[in-house]
């Protein structure tokens, strides 16, 4: 019996030392294709660190790019300098008042500006006065007005000089303002709003707290912008609390007056007015309260303003109740800006022309100038102001590109591709070309 399984069984041995064999190679080769991988991940580690150096050092140079780009553009003005722009204050100069002292132009290096004097005695010493103004010089935003100088001695802040006056005049029709057209309103409500979003992400947040019509200032392409943020940490809290203007009281948050914090809702709520005036252009006092009962009788057509020009009603109804939303008492009641206020709004850019497209006829011969094509924003078609280069190598207007990526994409709006990354960088070289182009005209 044993003899006749013999064979079978020495087959078998042999066999399970070949399979075993088999096996030891394969370890082997497993080994060694372990002992490459680890080889390969020892490489990519070293590759990644010295990737994220590459970064790093990258990120500091843009860093101290934007740091020496802030300095060279923000400058400390003597008190003489104030007095020659302003001609000694003149009062031809002056181009208006508000509650922390009068706002003169005038030219200083070369710069047109406006000139905002705050009050001198201040409880903050002269350098630290200079450090919180330079801290907030650093904050840039298409939409925001640009603080590029001040005066510590006389606690003076000079600032880009707007052409087109304040918001308040052209909804008042007056100083000889012109009515806006409704697709101006929309863009200018889409541009605080976005200007906001992007004070309120700063690292420290900053609440504007006085916003309302006179602090938002039209550009000469009637690009708006937000004046006198963070002006209230220049004052002391004595200061801060002058307000005895009755029309400005109607923008501020109900929640301040019971407790005195300003929140960013407390933005919220003024955005929600200035909203409703935008779309009647009624005074402040009472307007919530005429909306409302438009909206309820389905006749909002009778509050708009008409002078707008036909607004679309499905889109102004649409204004109308968010703007609603922003001023409700209760702040936990009001739309937050960027996930609800922006998705809302922003796509109503689409059914607005750029505001090139829209200027009144002194601004024609502007547009007979060649624009070169790269200085062009993909996204908004205008010439850009503060162009940034996004992941996919183009370069966008900063607020389209980060209006595009607040609005949840992740892709390029011109290859359609998934972008590595969402980290803007500015454009400084381009940036500095487009001014100089600017300037021959
Ligand atoms: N950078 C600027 N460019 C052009 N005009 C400006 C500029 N800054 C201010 N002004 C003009 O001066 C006016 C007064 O400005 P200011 O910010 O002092 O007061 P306000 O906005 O009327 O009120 P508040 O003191 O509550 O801010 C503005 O409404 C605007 O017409």
């Amino acid at each position: 019996m044993i003899q006749e399984k013999k064979p079978v069984l020495e087959s078998q041995i042999t066999e399970s030392s070949y399979a075993g064999k088999e096996l030891e190679e394969k370890i082997i080769q497993a080994v060694e294709l372990l002992i490459s991988f680890r080889k390969q991940r020892d490489e990519m580690q070293i590759e990644r660190d010295n990737a994220i150096k590459e970064v790093n050092r990258f990120r500091k140079l843009v860093q101290d790019d934007a740091d020496e780009y802030c300095i060279k553009n923000f400058f400390s003005i003597s008190f003489s300098d104030i007095i020659e722009a302003t001609r000694n204050f003149d009062p031809s100069s002056k181009i208006g008042e508000g509650k922390f002292g009068s706002v003169y132009k005038g030219i200083i290096h070369h710069v047109k500006v406006a000139i905002k004097m705050l009050p001198a005695c201040g409880s903050f010493s002269d350098s630290d006065f200079q450090h919180k103004a330079e801290s907030l010089s650093r904050v840039r935003h298409p939409n925001l007005v640009t603080l590029i100088g001040i005066c510590s001695e006389s606690r003076s802040l000079a600032y880009e000089f707007l052409e087109n006056g304040n918001l308040e005049d052209h909804l008042a029709c007056c100083k000889k303002s012109r009515p806006l057209h409704w697709q101006h309103r929309i863009r200018i409500a889409v541009e605080i709003c976005s200007a906001l979003i992007f004070v309120h992400a700063n690292d420290p947040c900053i609440v504007h707290g006085n916003l309302r019509p006179t602090n938002i200032l039209l550009d000469a392409k009637f690009v708006s912008k937000i004046s006198d943020f963070g002006v209230h940490l220049l004052i002391s809290q004595t200061e801060n609390s002058n307000n005895d203007d009755p029309e400005a009281s109607i923008y501020v948050d109900p929640e301040y007056i019971d407790n005195g914090q300003f929140t960013v809702e407390s933005d919220v709520y003024s955005f929600g007015v200035i909203l409703l005036r935008l779309l009647t252009a009624r005074p402040a006092l009472g307007i919530v309260r005429d909306v409302k009962c438009a909206l309820e009788s389905g006749n909002l057509g009778s509050v708009l303003d008409s002078s707008a020009g036909d607004w679309p009603i499905e889109q102004a109804e649409l204004l109308a109740y968010l703007a609603l939303s922003c001023c409700e008492k209760d702040p936990l009641n009001r739309p937050n800006m960027l996930s609800e206020v922006w998705p809302t709004i922003e796509p109503m850019r689409d059914i607005c022309k750029p505001h090139s497209d829209l200027n009144t006829s002194s601004q024609g011969s502007k547009g007979q100038k060649r624009i070169p094509p790269h200085f062009v924003c993909p996204i908004f078609q205008d010439v850009m102001e503060d162009p940034h280069i996004a992941a996919d190598g183009y370069t966008y207007e900063g607020d389209a590109i980060k209006g595009w990526l607040y609005s949840g994409h992740d892709t390029s709006p011109m290859t359609n591709l998934k972008l590595d990354t969402c980290d803007l960088i500015p454009n400084y070289a381009l940036y500095r070309a487009i001014q100089e182009w600017q300037q021959q005209f």
